[in-house]
């Protein structure tokens, strides 16, 4: 645990790598923008999850288990889920129907994390448990001038922020010269958003001084990361299409409302992951659960392991996009294959693994250090206590691999052709066969019967 470990992070804000300096490094602080609750997760939304498990793995082992903070919210509140309420159970009152869609979908997205492997963030609030804090931030937005109330709607005024607009690179004036869409007539400015809008009286609502309604989007993360982080903190994270609008929003929200210049220092976005060059997204209709990947046969014809779609995705950059396929999960699984089972015993990560996370989170050049450790400690258990410690900073644990009937028959198979090939002196060929099973992790023993003298080959999952 070396302090002395300066990370690199690239920063939205500025658009470039900075070294990063918490501003209190006995208590790092950071937030990630979590899911809205009223759907299966898909393996796109797993991206975030996984890059940011990641970095907290890091932060704490860098600045002390119990000196990182990390807020990752659930949105309980949107009309998405209303109307996913109305269609799945349209015999009960809207909101019992809300809060069966949002308690089940959050206890899916729980299970469905779990399998990754991914660390419980420090705490994981809901929207509908701080609209206190929300109103709160509502009431300082109109005493500050920084919002205005028309047609049942608070919004914010946009133009009442100088430099609104400096995360995404939004000129206000560009926007507005470029606006194709007529203004809403009760907005001030095309880019004003919504703080919190009147409920109808079947829509869920809580009651202030503006009546009763419900939040817009974006002020429930100033909220919840304002309540457990404070004003200013110090990283900021989701996926690249939550810089426009919600984090400008945030941003916007929670400087104007506390007067600060920085909402968080340093803003982290995770980049696609798509399907033939697209985002995958429930608009687009190109989407695998997550739960239809680790439960079902749908994908690939066979279930995933959580820990392989983890390290296919984490054998990306995670500013990159990844073009998901089943090619690329076989080829994490087979790495996965040649990895040893680590010990109990955990000691000092190895510095390689260590400095290539610390590297803006390279977690390609990490794997390829875990991959050179995993084939020493294989050969040297002297290598396993840092081996293991390496996997704990990837999140992985590689589990012993359980065969079913098919595949042992089939590779029983397959090693008595190979003993055949080398009978008939065809050697080209039975490497080729010994080469493919140990590519799966399957190592051949080759040896004599004892007795008759001939030639017998055993076989072992080595991991
Ligand atoms: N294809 C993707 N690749 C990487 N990250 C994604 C992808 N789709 C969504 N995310 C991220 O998942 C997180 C959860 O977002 P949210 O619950 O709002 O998803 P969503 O907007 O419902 O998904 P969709 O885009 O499919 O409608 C966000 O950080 C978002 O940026
Ligand atoms: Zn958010």
């Amino acid at each position: 645990m070396g302090q002395a470990q300066t990370l690199k992070l690239y920063n939205t804000l500025t658009r470039e790598k900075v070294d990063f300096r918490p501003i209190h490094p006995d208590n790092v602080r950071m937030y990630v923008c979590g899911p809205t609750v009223y759907d299966f997760a898909h393996i796109g939304n797993a991206r975030p999850v996984i890059v940011f498990d990641v970095l907290f793995r890091l932060l704490r082992h860098v600045y002390g288990a119990d000196k990182v903070t990390y807020v990752r919210n659930i949105t309980d509140v949107d009309d998405k889920i209303n109307a996913r309420a109305l269609r799945d159970h349209p015999g009960l009152p809207l909101n019992e129907a809300i809060r069966l869609v949002t308690q089940t979908t959050e206890q899916q997205f729980l299970d469905d994390v779990k399998a990754f492997g991914c660390l419980e963030p420090t705490h994981q609030p809901r929207a509908t448990e701080n609209i206190a804090q929300m109103i709160e931030i509502i009431e300082k937005l109109l005493a500050k001038g920084h919002a205005y109330q028309a047609q049942g709607e608070v919004l914010f005024d946009t133009r009442s922020m100088p430099d609104y607009g400096k995360l995404s690179h939004r000129n206000l004036d560009e926007q507005q010269a470029g606006a194709r869409i007529a203004v809403e007539a009760h907005k001030k400015n095309p880019g004003d958003f919504v703080l919190w809008k009147l409920s109808a009286d079947h829509e869920p609502g809580w009651e202030t001084p503006w009546g009763l309604g419900r939040p817009g989007w974006h002020i429930e993360c100033s909220a919840m990361s304002g309540r457990y982080l404070g004003e200013t903190f110090d990283i900021h994270g989701g996926g690249l299409d939550l810089i426009f609008p919600h984090h400008e929003n945030e941003i916007a929200q929670s400087r104007c409302a506390h007067g600060t210049s920085v909402m968080a220092n340093v803003w982290m976005h995770n980049g696609f992951l798509q399907v033939e060059g697209r985002k995958m997204s429930k608009s687009e209709g190109n989407f695998v659960t997550i739960y239809e990947l680790l439960h079902t046969e749908k994908f690939g014809g066979r279930k995933w392991p959580g820990e392989v779609l983890r390290l296919a995705m984490l054998m990306t950059h995670y500013r990159e996009p990844i073009d998901f396929s089943i090619k690329r999960l076989e080829e994490a699984e087979r790495m996965l294959a040649k990895w040893p089972v680590p010990g109990s015993e955990i000691g000092e990560a190895d510095p390689a693994v260590v400095a290539a996370l610390a590297d803006d989170l390279n977690t390609v050049a990490a794997i390829q250090a875990v991959h050179a450790l995993a084939h020493k400690a294989s050969a040297d258990p002297a290598h396993m206590p840092a081996y293991a410690a390496s996997l704990v900073l990837l999140g992985i644990v590689p589990q012993r691999v359980e065969l079913d009937d098919a595949v042992v028959h089939e590779i029983d198979a397959r090693v008595g052709h190979r003993l055949e090939l080398l009978k008939a002196k065809n050697f080209a060929e039975a490497d080729k066969i010994r080469d493919d099973l140990v590519a799966r992790g399957i190592q051949l023993k080759d040896g004599k019967d004892p007795h008759t003298g001939e030639r017998v080959t055993t076989w072992e999952v080595k991991r």
